[in-house]
């Protein structure tokens, strides 16, 4: 029966990409994949009665839209506060303290992207939302659509609304401006940029074309999955098949954030994608809600900025290389 061979792969083919784009640990060749892919393909163009966006073979764009729907957040999506030194770090340390004595915090990278909000209803990818002003964002669901490491199902049937940042890849953004220097086209000036220019585009092909990526970092509607703390919220995630930076620590007091960002600073060259610092963020969602939030952020996370690079170092690098 072909609609059961087309759901059959679907699967399969759900599974395969999952393994590949967020494990990282194919287990198959990809020949094997193409064979299935191929397969799903021509049955889909022989059954268009079964299509579905959500088909791992629109993954490859093909929408093209003539503006952005403009889309107000369920909850609004909080900006940081920058901190730049030690010192700066102590005094935020110091005033979680006064009402959280006890709290640990959990430091993750901060990847320099755009933030992004995507919303799954019964188990399946139904939209994606741009930061915008934090109240209001543009729906980008069908650039977002074809990010392959983002699941189109997802193992829950409850809404579930989380949070992130798609950004491009390195490698990603010295082939694009490869390309565009090949084609005599302005160069993007750095991977935040590329990224955000993609996001934006009407032509979802396009979008593909750019090779993005996503990390996800915030579960919104966390408390109704039972979860306590910033950690759990990772785990739970990752869980979902959501891709979820590894590299993140659990520190006890400021210090061991301190040494995780000297560390993580020594890194930062050979990393596979663009940071600008680190988010540290109160564990305990209890000790977040006690501590609260301004208008604009937390009062529960903050956020450490590298020292930017030296225009001058870069010069001579270009120049000395
Ligand atoms: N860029 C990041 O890697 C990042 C992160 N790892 N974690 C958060 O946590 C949010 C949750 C509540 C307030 C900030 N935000 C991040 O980026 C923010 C989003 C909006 C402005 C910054 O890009």
């Amino acid at each position: 029966m072909s609609q059961q061979r087309i759901l059959e792969l679907r699967r399969i083919l759900d599974r395969l990409s999952y393994e590949y784009y967020v494990l990282d640990k194919p287990s198959v060749s990809d020949q094997e994949y193409d064979r299935y892919y191929q397969e799903l393909e021509s049955l889909e163009q022989q059954f268009p009665e079964y299509a579905d966006p959500n088909s791992i073979t629109q993954r490859v764009g093909g929408v093209v839209l003539d503006a952005f729907t403009k889309v107000e957040h369920s909850r609004a999506m909080l900006s940081l506060d920058d901190v730049f030194n030690l010192e700066e770090l102590q005094d935020f340390d110091r005033k979680v303290r006064e009402v959280e004595p006890n709290a640990r915090y959990v430091a993750e990278l901060k990847i320099d992207g755009l933030a992004m909000s995507l919303i799954y209803r019964n188990g399946t990818f139904v939209q994606a939302v741009t930061r915008g002003n934090g109240i209001v964002g543009e729906d980008v669901t069908h650039n977002v659509r074809t990010i392959q490491s983002i699941p189109m199902h997802i193992p829950y049937t409850e809404e579930v609304e989380v949070r992130g940042e798609v950004y491009m890849p390195n490698a990603s953004f010295e082939m694009l401006n490869k390309q565009r220097e090949e084609k005599g086209e302005e160069l993007f000036a750095n991977p935040r940029n590329a990224a955000a220019g993609s996001i934006r585009q009407l032509d979802s092909k396009i979008a593909a074309s750019r090779k993005l990526d996503a990390f996800w970092y915030y579960f919104v509607n966390s408390s109704e999955f039972g979860i306590q703390s910033q950690e759990e919220a990772l785990e739970k995630m990752e869980e979902m098949h959501l891709r979820v930076n590894p590299l993140r620590r659990i520190c006890a007091n400021m210090d061991e954030v301190w040494a995780f960002i000297q560390e993580i600073g020594e890194q930062r060259p050979h990393l596979p994608y663009a940071i600008d610092g680190m988010v540290i963020k109160v564990d305990s969602f209890a000790a977040q809600a006690h501590l609260g939030n301004t208008i604009r952020a937390p009062k529960w996370a903050i956020a450490y900025k590298f020292p930017a690079e030296e225009v001058v170092t870069k010069l001579l690098d270009i120049v000395l290389t």
